[in-house]
């Protein structure tokens, strides 16, 4: 099927499936073998996406190489050119771009229009202006008659693989940073979600990004993904996904000393005092835990509130939680969509039948409240935000990455024992403190074992700043300079005169 076939993306129904191809070297390439796409709102087959696998891999390798010299010795301004063009283009299509996500990941149209598409035109602009402003180092020794500076160079053939929660919007946080700085990349988006991204392939066409600059592999991460990130001539690989899958990654990538930068899991704590602007945060609380389905890797998972304020906040957040609507993914008042599959569905579910075995309590969501569903909907892999108490610090629930609408609630006395138990987990993501006293956000900020702390507020980005995760949360981190400093090599010279 030729990559026309875009009618998809403004969720006309097809009467047959839709067929992705690979995109190499500048073309759109089929593939002997494909794997069913489903939409998670329905349930149903709807896509076939290529199941590449090593030949694919070094033909995409080849053609990154091929383009390589002539795309890193460009000037900055020139590459962020092409960006913009291709940050206009992708904005002028928003709308099919955000029918087609909402229909590939199964959130909702909303969350698609206002934020992940805005987000990953943002990508590409904000990357196209901020390598125009990167500067190097330069130290003098006088006493030895020297004087030193720094370069940096793009790495060369970058790998970036991606998960299927946030598709687009971290595809892009890849593939701009990468080229922006002259790298040529193979990306592999998750083999769940690929229509954003072979969309996006269209576009690099007409941006006049050359042959060879971006290309597409699609497929599962054992074939595809695995062929990549042991490829001897992709120096460096960027991952956003499983704690499980970054130690494959680190391990096929080891023998070669690739450059690694690993965005993973998260189990992120709120930490709400009894001073916190109750109103605010509880409905930031609400948003924290299940925008998405519940399925960012920043989302609150387990919110710790002091013991003064836990029956209030309780019963507010779970009114709240209550009126954050699961339904139908096309259907404006719908706040959360539909979860990406049924093996997901089915994971998040037993961690509250895990809870309810450990003497948890459910106050509302699944197994609580009834999830009224259109018809055509009724096979989907829907679930409401669920509200949990009871649950000890040491249960899996309590330890573990469950990302979905799953959020645990649990009083603590005083500021020792919430910083204590909030870092009570072996992943440091992200973490978010309420409290209207300046001296104690600053002193438990400091104190979280996380990335990224917010305080008073959630998922405000800056992207110069550095993004990543401590722990089993991740290796390194990606934003502005770090981006430019991990997909460059500098070189030290140092001048005698
Ligand atoms: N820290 C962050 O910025 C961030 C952002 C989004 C998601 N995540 C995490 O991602 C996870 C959810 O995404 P997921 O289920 O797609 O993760 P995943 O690890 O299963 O898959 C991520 C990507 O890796 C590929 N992959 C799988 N096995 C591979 C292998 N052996 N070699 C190479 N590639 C392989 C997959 O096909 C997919 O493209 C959650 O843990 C979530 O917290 C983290
Ligand atoms: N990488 C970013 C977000 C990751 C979200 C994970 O689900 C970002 O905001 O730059």
């Amino acid at each position: 099927m030729h990559p026309d076939r875009a009618d998809m993306a403004q969720g006309a129904e097809l009467k047959t499936p839709l067929v992705l191809q690979n995109y190499i070297g500048g073309e759109f390439v089929p593939c002997s073998r494909y794997i069913d796409s489903y939409d998670p709102s329905t349930g149903e087959v709807y896509c076939q996406v290529p199941d590449s696998g090593p030949d694919e891999v070094e033909q995409a390798v080849n053609a990154a190489k091929e383009a390589f010299s002539s795309w890193a010795a460009r000037s900055p301004a020139d590459r962020a050119h092409v960006l913009n063009k291709l940050a206009d283009l992708l904005e002028a299509h928003l709308e099919e771009f955000a029918q087609a996500e909402s229909r590939d990941q199964g959130k909702t149209v909303t969350a698609a229009r206002a934020m992940e598409v805005p987000r990953a035109v943002y990508n590409f602009r904000f990357f196209a202006s901020s390598v125009l402003h990167h500067m190097t180092e330069c130290s003098e020794m006088p006493h030895a008659e020297c004087v030193s500076y720094t370069v940096r160079r793009p790495v060369g053939v970058a790998g970036l693989i991606s998960p299927w929660n946030l598709p687009l919007y971290l595809l892009t946080w890849k593939i701009a940073p990468a080229i922006a700085t002259g790298n040529t990349v193979v990306a592999k988006p998750s083999e769940m979600t690929s229509v954003t991204a072979w969309m996006l392939c269209k576009l690099l066409k007409e941006a006049d990004i050359p042959p060879g600059v971006v290309n597409v592999v699609f497929g599962t991460g054992p074939r595809v993904g695995d062929a990549l990130v042991s490829h001897p001539e992709v120096p460096l690989v960027s991952f956003t996904g499983s704690t499980a899958t970054a130690r494959l990654i680190a391990e096929r990538s080891a023998p070669y000393c690739k450059k690694l930068s690993m965005e993973l899991g998260g189990k992120n704590p709120a930490v709400i005092f009894e001073d916190a602007d109750l109103e605010e945060c509880v409905a930031t609380t609400v948003r924290s835990s299940f925008s998405n389905q519940g399925e960012i890797c920043l989302c609150t998972s387990r919110v710790f509130v002091e013991r003064s304020l836990y029956p209030e906040f309780l019963q507010k957040f779970v009114v709240a939680a209550r009126q954050w609507k699961t339904g139908c993914p096309l259907d404006k008042s719908s706040n959360n969509g539909a979860l990406i599959s049924k093996e997901h569905l089915e994971k998040v579910r037993s961690y509250v039948k895990l809870a309810l075995s450990e003497g948890g309590v459910v106050h509302c969501g699944e197994g609580v409240d009834p999830l009224p569903l259109p018809e055509r909907n009724k096979n989907g892999y829907f679930m409401g935000a669920t509200v949990i108490t009871g649950v000890a610090d040491e249960s899996r629930c309590m330890q573990e990455e469950i990302f979905g609408p799953v959020a645990i609630v649990t009083p603590f006395d005083g500021e020792e024992e919430a910083v204590r138990r909030a870092n009570n987990v072996r992943y440091g993501l992200s973490a978010v403190v309420w409290s209207r006293d300046v001296g104690r956000v600053h002193r438990v900020a400091q104190q979280l074992q996380a990335g990224i702390v917010w305080t008073n507020c959630w998922l405000v980005r800056d992207l110069n700043l550095p993004f990543g995760g401590m722990k089993c949360s991740g290796v390194g981190r990606e934003g502005g300079w770090d981006s430019y400093h991990f997909f460059t090599e500098v070189k030290t010279i140092t001048v005698k005169h």
